[in-house]
């Protein structure tokens, strides 16, 4: 043909009428309009014309034509000067949100890209920015829209669809994968936050979680994960900032309600001398003053030889700390270790010094808790009681696991990098699993001095559990680990398990215990 003129367009004509499986097709074409009598020839014709071998076919014929390119909109022929440039973005949606979210802005009117999230579709596709303003979509202006009619028309369409946008300034280039991992000292959940941009974007998590924050570039809302799960994308929570403010309004009231509660029952008593010891102030225990929101935290494994991490009971009395510790020390009396109290009272003749305590005088106790000696310290008919920083120092410069139960006000000031305290909260079960399992227990009395012991009363249990319930509330961000002491032998080996795994197993503190 005369129009077929260069080289190149003859040698490929010629290479495909030469080509073995076009004269083959032919062929199969020939015999198949020829002999339409033969049983295999209309099964074949049949399977032929089946929907998706047809359209197995169409799809080859397009992607072999490589025309899978999007269908743009024709460009206006009268492009205004004045006018800026604009950028035509086509998306496939599936099921996964778009991961962007807008805002009108207030002086322009225009409906701008608020926010990408990290991993999510828009962010994937690169062709979505912060900042770009959204012109139209599937072809429908937006300008006179309110970003709740958009998103509207955003969750009714499904396939492809078209953004017309005017791009923003071009943002920084995005630093490497942010490292930081924060554990979230309270519970959120985007559903029943009022104040969330869009509840859809947020990310629920519980106390405990360690999540990956991804970005800080908003003041108010961070985008992070939760670490360990496999979703890619990165949602909304609430920065340290912002919490911090509306924990703040919160807690006036949480404070005018817990003045109702019952108090605490404060002792912690001297087992051979049913003294009631370690009196705190009521000011000391509603003390929280830091709102618990986010810690920042590292993975840490204690390497062979390094101190052991201080473990620390917390718990209501009755609830068991003492049984526990002593089923610890009798399992592996060269692994576990308790302190031994200080005292102001003399010494009987059938104790030594440094074995039930260390003896020393009043006017010594009095010096070193001026020196903040104690951890914890009370006083009982005119005597002082109490466990000291180096009590503890001392257990633990032998390698040993040193076994502690305190007031959980302590908590604040045992958390250092010296102790790294790994803190478990005994918590007892239902009330009618108390009745069941105490049935034989005894409960030590402090209130009279007749070192009575006694069933656990109906008030005991009552007071238990409101007590770990109250405890729960203001120290539940320290603790670690919970354990309910429902059957004992259960308990202690939840227990051990625990301490093992922290032992030997990496997992994660405050990044300010490592760097000392
Ligand atoms: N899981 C359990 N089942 C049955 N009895 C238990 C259980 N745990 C503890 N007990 C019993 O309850 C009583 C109180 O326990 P324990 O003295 O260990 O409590 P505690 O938390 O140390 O209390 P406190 O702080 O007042 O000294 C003891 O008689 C103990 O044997």
């Amino acid at each position: 043909q005369p129009h077929v003129e260069s080289a190149d367009d003859r040698s490929f004509l010629h290479a495909m009428f030469g080509e073995r499986s076009l004269y083959s097709l032919v062929k199969l074409t020939e015999e198949l309009q020829g002999r339409s009598a033969s049983n295999e020839i209309r099964e074949l014709v049949k399977l032929l014309s089946k929907p998706h071998i047809k359209s197995l076919l169409s799809v080859h014929d397009t992607v072999a034509r490589k025309s899978y390119d999007p269908e743009l909109p024709p460009l206006p022929d009268d492009i205004d000067d004045e006018e800026d440039s604009v950028k035509i973005i086509r998306l496939v949606k599936n099921k996964e949100p778009l991961g962007a979210t807008i805002k009108k802005d207030e002086h322009s009117g225009a409906i701008i890209v608020a926010r990408i999230m990290r991993g999510g579709a828009a962010d994937r596709s690169g062709l979505i920015h912060v900042g770009d303003e959204l012109k139209e979509v599937n072809g429908i202006p937006v300008d006179d829209k309110k970003p709740e009619e958009i998103i509207r028309i955003l969750s009714q369409s499904q396939g492809a669809i078209t953004f017309k946008v005017v791009p923003g300034i071009k943002e920084e280039a995005q630093s490497k994968e942010p490292k930081m991992f924060v554990k979230a000292l309270f519970d959120y959940n985007p559903a029943e936050d009022k104040a969330i941009p869009c509840k859809e974007a947020g990310l629920a998590f519980r106390k405990g979680d360690i999540l990956q924050v991804m970005s800080q570039d908003d003041a108010t809302w961070w985008q992070a994960k939760l670490e360990g799960d496999g979703n890619q994308r990165a949602g909304l929570i609430p920065s340290k900032h912002f919490q911090e403010r509306l924990a703040n309004n919160l807690s006036v009231s949480q404070k005018v309600l817990s003045g109702l509660r019952r108090s605490f029952r404060l002792s912690r008593r001297d087992k051979k001398t049913n003294k009631s010891m370690y009196e705190c102030k009521r000011s000391e225990q509603y003390d929280t003053a830091d709102v618990p929101t986010y810690e920042e935290v590292t993975a840490y494994r204690r390497k062979h030889g390094d101190r052991h991490r201080l473990v620390v009971l917390v718990g209501p009395t009755g609830v068991g700390l003492n049984e526990l510790k002593r089923k610890l020390l009798i399992s592996d009396p060269q692994h576990f270790s308790v302190t031994i109290p200080h005292t102001s009272r003399s010494k009987r003749h059938q104790e030594s010094d440094g074995v039930e305590y260390h003896f020393i005088s009043k006017h010594l106790f009095e010096a070193d808790i001026q020196n903040n000696k104690f951890i914890e310290h009370g006083e009982y008919k005119g005597n002082y009681y109490g466990t000291s920083l180096d009590s503890v120092r001392s257990v633990l410069s032998k390698n040993k696991v040193c076994l502690l139960d305190v007031q959980p006000h302590t908590l604040k000031h045992l958390r250092t990098a010296e102790f790294k305290p790994y803190v478990v909260f005994v918590k007892p079960p239902s009330i009618e699993r108390l009745r069941e399992t105490r049935k034989s227990a005894k409960v030590i009395s402090g209130k009279d001095d007749k070192n009575s012991s006694n069933p656990f009363s109906e008030e005991d249990f009552q007071e238990m559990i409101s007590t770990a319930h109250m405890m729960e509330n203001q120290y539940g961000h320290l603790f670690e680990k919970v354990i309910v002491n429902d059957d004992l032998t259960i308990a202690f080996n939840e227990l051990k398990q625990a301490l093992r795994k922290v032992e030997t197993e990496a997992h994660w503190v405050p990044v300010s215990w490592t760097h000392s």
